[in-house]
């Protein structure tokens, strides 16, 4: 008798007929995929009769057995019974889980899907006797499924529903990611789900057409099982961040700036664009603007290349998106600065679409941004330069930290300090178990020089540290730590602004005094001298 207790939800193939390769059968798919590291399969067959249905679901069950991996039916509770099954998944509209258990009994394997809170909250309601797990989908587009009622949630919608089920106790419930899940994206989606408190990440992927479409199946199934099995997202540094506050680690990183000259690919608002510029080349780097999609993947691919994503600019999303995926295929990183988050609905939209879409090894933003993007921001934003200095330094460290957590990143926020948090979890993740660590246990320092009130009267101000960041960034090998490149770039950038506010006339010189300070700074190399001071909170 099986035990339901030791199944294995990490690589799920739900099958599908009507997407068979040439000379592929059902059978010879799942077959490949057995021998190739599913550990789960389910049979979803919606246009079969069911005399077929029968037969194909005894030959699959065969070759489940041989392979001990459980089979589950899709709806057709009534299959599941004449053939024994391991267990069923139904979905809303299908017969209700309390229904399905009286007719299978408890040791059955219950499977439920789930794309919003009121049904977690049902399914926490029924107690643990009932749905043995959850698929939460759809995270992605996808094909399969026809007349999908639901639209893509993308991995912040699947870390929403689960701290629903942690918010409700619904801990014993098993969970699946489904839903447009391809191994461009499948480490992401592990990587960045989990729920706030830490404690729960996905058991398990579900698939269909990346094995069931496949001309390969084993070796698709055998490329998701590497993906899950590496537990680790692949760009993201290995190091201790403490090591990155020593004198000779500053300036070795800046050597390194120095003699990689980094390609700065921005992506920005036209104001930020010549100070941008001017910037990347004061600190030995090699700036690029350019909105051109069919030259991302080759600049993505230079050596070094770096992407500065600010979405005060005016490129269509769709460019958007193509140059977060570009970088994200490199392996090179993205710093992210979300231009007015809130400040209107389709910047909301534009900037909460983009997080969906890739990871960012850096996102910047002003007290505001910060606030919007960790739920915490009470009120509208005004324009970009909301600063919120009237937020005391607790709140804005607690929502950087939340930042840097849920996106799986150094999170930035701006203003007299800043505040630099590292959310990175070592490029590691957990299956079931979530992260090591919750929002609040996150390393995190703050940067002060002091007040430095012309700062914020030259527009840019903000979005230059941003290319401050990304060339920093950029320099080193990013199995070094973004985290200590971050930190570097924002103890060199507030010790620049510094020394240009005591040196300006007024804020128009104060831009030319900031370069040269950068300039200088990088010239010297001598940490020893510069204002910013930071300090662990
Ligand atoms: C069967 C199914 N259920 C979904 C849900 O959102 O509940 S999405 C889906 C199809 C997933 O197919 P593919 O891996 O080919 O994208
Ligand atoms: C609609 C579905 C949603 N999720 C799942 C699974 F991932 F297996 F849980 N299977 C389905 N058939
Ligand atoms: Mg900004």
């Amino acid at each position: 008798m099986m035990d339901k207790s030791k199944v294995d939800y990490s690589l799920y193939l739900v099958t599908d007929s009507t997407m068979l390769p040439p000379g592929a059968t059902l059978v010879s798919q799942v077959n490949s995929a057995l021998e190739n590291g599913v550990t789960l399969v389910q049979l979803r067959e919606k246009e079969t009769d069911t005399k077929t249905f029968i037969e194909e679901a005894l030959k699959v069950q065969e070759l489940c057995r041989q392979h001990n991996v459980p089979l589950i039916i899709n709806d057709r509770v009534d299959v599941a019974l004449a053939i024994d099954a391991d267990g069923v998944h139904v979905g809303q509209d299908d017969m209700p889980i309390a229904m399905v258990r009286k007719l299978l009994g408890p040791d059955k394997i219950i499977g439920w899907s789930v794309g919003y809170e009121h049904e977690v909250q049902e399914l926490a309601a029924m107690g643990p006797q009932y749905v043995d797990y959850v698929g939460l989908g759809m995270i992605f587009p996808t094909e399969t499924k026809k007349n999908a009622k639901k639209s893509p949630m993308g991995p912040r919608g699947v870390s929403k529903l689960l701290d629903a089920m942690q918010a409700s106790n619904a801990t014993w419930c098993r969970t699946v990611g489904i839903g447009g899940l391809h191994p461009n994206n499948i480490s992401r989606v592990l990587y960045q789900v989990c729920s706030e408190d830490g404690k729960r990440s996905l058991d398990g992927i579900a698939v269909v057409s990346d094995i069931m479409a496949s001309t390969e199946a084993g070796e698709a199934a055998k490329r998701l099982r590497s993906i899950i099995d590496a537990r680790s997202y692949y760009f993201v540094d290995g190091m201790d961040s403490e090591i990155c506050l020593f004198s000779w680690w500053l300036q070795e990183r800046i050597k390194s700036t120095k003699q990689n000259s980094p390609l700065i690919h921005h992506i920005t608002n036209k104001v930020h664009q010549n100070f941008g510029a001017n910037v990347a080349l004061a600190l030995g780097c090699s700036p690029i603007m350019s909105e051109v999609e069919p030259e991302f993947t080759e600049l993505s691919n230079m050596p070094h290349a770096t992407l500065l994503l600010n979405t005060g600019s005016v490129a269509p999303l769709e460019t958007l998106v193509s140059a977060v995926r570009a970088y994200n295929e490199a392996k090179r990183p993205i710093v992210f600065d979300p231009v007015g988050f809130s400040a209107t609905s389709v910047r909301l939209q534009l900037n909460r679409h983009l997080l969906e879409e890739g990871q960012f090894a850096c996102i910047k933003g002003n007290a505001g941004e910060i606030l919007s993007l960790a739920d915490m921001n009470v009120g509208k934003m005004r324009g970009v330069d909301s600063g919120h200095t009237g937020s005391d330094i607790s709140i804005l460290v607690a929502a950087t930290k939340i930042v840097a957590f849920r996106y799986r990143c150094v999170a930035v926020c701006t203003g007299q300090v800043d505040v630099v948090a590292n959310g990175l979890n070592f490029g590691q993740f957990n299956l079931s178990t979530g992260s090591d660590s919750n929002p609040s246990q996150l390393p995190a320092r703050i940067v002060e020089a002091g007040n430095i009130p012309v700062m914020g009267k030259i527009t840019a101000s903000g979005c230059s540290l941003g290319t401050t960041i990304a060339c920093l960034i950029g320099g080193i090998t990013v199995e070094e730590d973004i985290f200590g490149g971050v930190l570097l770039a924002v103890l060199m950038y507030k010790s620049a602004g510094y020394t240009a506010s005591l040196k300006c006339k007024g804020s128009g010189s104060f831009q030319a005094h900031l370069i040269d300070a950068l300039d200088n700074m990088l010239t010297e190399n001598d940490p020893s001298t510069w204002f910013a001071k930071t300090s662990s909170i």
